[in-house]
């Protein structure tokens, strides 16, 4: 029988994300990677991507070529999807473009997350234009949206913070076993990758240590808010190792809610989800999920609290492997398929 093969390409092929999506992409068994792109004066234009990513030689040598917005439609030519692992003003800007193409777009970036008014402006800073999009755009929490997300051609894959915080909270809303009034705290520590590929100060070898930082004003807690439905408190930790995101999050249940029940929800939710991983009697290490596209879930219950613990790769299941599952759920692949 013959392979139903689609074409697809990925915008911000070099940095971190758009690397994990090719080394996906070409073990895809309906999917062909027909290109690479980076930004007009990218330093990295006219490279191979193994030229920057080692691992990748024998695996992507396609050469990394300079996109211009006069260059769309021909780029788009016969392409079916669109992976943009761009920054979220690049994206902003790329997502009509494409779009207007008949491509189907998935955004790894914030920029077509939240239709909440005053958002972008606030969080992102800057005036989203595209409020239409916005309000088309399905949230790409692949365990959660599935439905939605196999109708669109506009889907924006979650944050690495979000997803380890949604996985881990949606089942016990879901189940109503949150006290009224109350507010999970999530606690979150991530590795330095998360910050991108482009050298900065503050995620440099050696000043990266263990820090708060977007104290009460992380972009992630309106995000975790609006798809939860419920306020949270959320802080970011960076770390210093290269990936993985560890959260540990309070929760009050409602009174008479049991460690049973508790079960129930995450058992509920997860069971036929090969993706997210329940732990039995134990807890979520890093070293268990890095470089994987699982989502590892432990939890422990003391009267009316509840300690949970999510572990993701944060460029993959929190990005690139999540973005996977969402072109594999949009045209009816396996939603594992190259993935495991
Ligand atoms: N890192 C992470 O853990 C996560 C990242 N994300 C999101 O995914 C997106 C990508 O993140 P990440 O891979 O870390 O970012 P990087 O900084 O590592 O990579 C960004 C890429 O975009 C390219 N680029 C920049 N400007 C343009 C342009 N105008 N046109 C085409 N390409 C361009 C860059 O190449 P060049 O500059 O050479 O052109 C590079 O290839 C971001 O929106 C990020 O917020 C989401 C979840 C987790
Ligand atoms: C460690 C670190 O800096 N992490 C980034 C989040 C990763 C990311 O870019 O994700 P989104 O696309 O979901 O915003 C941050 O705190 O902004």
């Amino acid at each position: 029988m013959e392979l139903l093969m689609l074409k697809a390409i990925i915008v911000g092929a070099s940095g971190y994300t758009g690397a994990e999506l090719a080394n996906f992409l070409v073990r895809h068994p309906h999917i062909e990677l027909a290109g690479l792109y980076v930004s007009p004066g990218s330093l990295d234009k006219g490279k191979k991507l193994s030229a920057l990513y080692g691992h990748l030689l024998g695996v992507v040598d396609l050469p990394l070529q300079p996109l211009g917005n006069a260059d769309i439609k021909t780029v788009c030519a016969d392409i079916d999807i669109v992976i943009l692992a761009t920054a979220h003003e690049v994206s902003h800007d790329l997502v009509p473009l494409f779009l207007a193409q008949n491509t189907a777009v998935f955004d790894l970036s914030g920029a077509f997350r939240v239709q909440e008014a005053g958002f972008y402006d606030k969080f992102y800073g800057f005036t989203h234009q595209y409020p239409a999009l916005l309000e088309k755009a399905v949230y790409g929490l692949a365990e959660w949206n599935f439905e939605a997300v196999k109708k669109t051609d506009l889907i924006a894959v979650p944050g690495c913070y979000t997803t380890a915080s949604l996985t881990a909270l949606k089942p016990l809303v879901e189940a109503g076993l949150i006290k009224d009034n109350t507010k999970p705290t999530i606690n979150a520590t991530s590795g330095a990758s998360g910050t991108g590929r482009k050298a900065s100060l503050a995620s440099s070898f050696c000043e990266v240590s263990l820090q708060p930082y977007g104290v009460f004003t992380h972009r992630h807690k309106p995000e975790i808010d609006q798809h939860l439905g419920m306020p949270v408190v959320f802080t970011p930790h960076l770390g210093s190792f290269k990936r993985g995101i560890l959260a540990s999050i309070n929760v009050q249940l409602k009174a008479g809610v049991t460690a049973q029940q508790v079960n129930q929800a995450y058992q509920n939710a997860y069971a036929d989800k090969p993706l997210v991983r329940l732990m039995d009697g134990t807890y979520p290490a890093l070293k268990n999920v890095v470089g994987t596209p699982f989502c590892d879930l432990g939890w422990a219950v003391d009267g009316e609290d509840l300690v949970a613990f999510s572990a993701i790769d944060n460029l993959l299941k929190g990005a690139s492997s999540q973005a996977i599952q969402c072109i594999n759920l949009r045209f009816g692949f396996a939603i594992t398929t190259s993935l495991l």
